[in-house]
């Protein structure tokens, strides 16, 4: 990094708002006037790709690969992501360097008060394996639609019509001004997605200035919470494509991590938790296996390490 700090992000409205948090914890922590920061809104093939499953067109990459370009060639120094929406395993040369504080982590119902009062065999709209097999356990009864597009046009197939009830992460619609529409859904009956709500900077690994302006702004112990939920999905060899779920806690300097995978039609699910330091991939990946291991072949048929 030299000069002004540059941060690249999509451009939809949440993307903006994240990475707009992100300049000015930036600006508070150098004493920076407001705006010094540049925002660069970059395209990714996400956005682009609009009429056909993710997990159709390849999957992998697709929200960060033209980020990730513009990091490695120099064109910004740092990138804002969604954690949720980055693949597991990421490239040498680009390193995670910062999480902001996470708040909301839990998955919000949209169109019914709760899910036992959904009506019975409504249509459902969700692009998520993870929610669809998370509500078909709960409600076997349940049409699932795939449902894409940013948080307002998903809304708006609520409205139209399109679907009777759809699912969107709390943190997306607190930061949206949103907070207020929906039920929070239970953790036993929908564990978050590995990242969800969770703020990602990265920078280029071999940029020291850059790596040290995003650890003063890191939050610590949100950071070790993605690391651990992270190190399992990778261990899993597990995506946003694979149904699994995945949510660390922090208590007295200890992770705890409460697991589940399951079949995509929700009929099977293996859930664990485990209790470890910070940072210890090993003890993430040990809970991995040990769940793949106690798998029936519905779920380990999803999971590239089973
Ligand atoms: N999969 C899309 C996505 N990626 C990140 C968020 C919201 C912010 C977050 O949960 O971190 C959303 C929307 C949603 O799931 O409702």
């Amino acid at each position: 990094m030299t000069g002004t700090p540059r941060l690249g992000t999509r451009g939809s409205p949440l993307a903006m708002i994240q990475a707009r948090s992100v300049a000015a914890a930036m600006e508070a922590a150098r004493g920076w006037p407001a705006g010094h920061v540049d925002i660069v809104v970059i395209k990714t093939s996400g956005d682009r790709i609009k009429d056909r499953p993710l997990a159709e067109v390849g999957g992998k990459g697709l929200w960060t690969k033209e980020i990730d370009s513009a990091l490695l060639r120099g064109d910004v120094d740092f990138s804002v992501h969604s954690v949720k929406d980055v693949e597991a395993i990421r490239p040498d040369a680009i390193r995670l360097s910062a999480v902001m504080p996470r708040t909301d982590i839990e998955d919000i119902l949209i169109g019914a008060a709760s899910v036992a009062a959904i009506r019975a065999g409504a249509i459902f709209g969700t692009s998520s394996p993870r929610r669809a097999a998370q509500m078909l356990a709960a409600r076997p009864d349940l049409r699932i639609v795939p449902l894409r597009g940013n948080v307002e046009t998903r809304l708006n197939k609520l409205d139209a019509g399109d679907i009777d009830a759809t699912i969107l992460s709390s943190a997306g619609l607190q930061r949206l001004g949103l907070g207020h529409i929906g039920t929070a859904i239970p953790f036993d009956v929908m564990l978050p997605a590995p990242g969800q709500g969770a703020i990602g900077i990265e920078c280029r690994s071999d940029d020291p200035a850059a790596i040290e302006l995003a650890a003063s702004i890191d939050d610590a112990a949100s950071h070790a919470m993605v690391l651990a939920e992270r190190a399992f999905t990778r261990a899993l060899g597990g995506s946003c494509h694979s149904p699994v779920a995945a949510m660390a806690t922090m208590e007295d300097g200890q992770i705890q991590l409460r697991a589940e995978i399951l079949s995509e039609d929700g009929k099977e699910r293996v859930r664990d938790s485990a209790g470890f330091a910070p940072r210890d991939d090993d003890a993430a990946a040990a809970l991995a296996r040990a769940m793949l291991d106690a798998a029936p072949p519905s779920i380990r048929t999803l999971f590239a390490n089973a």
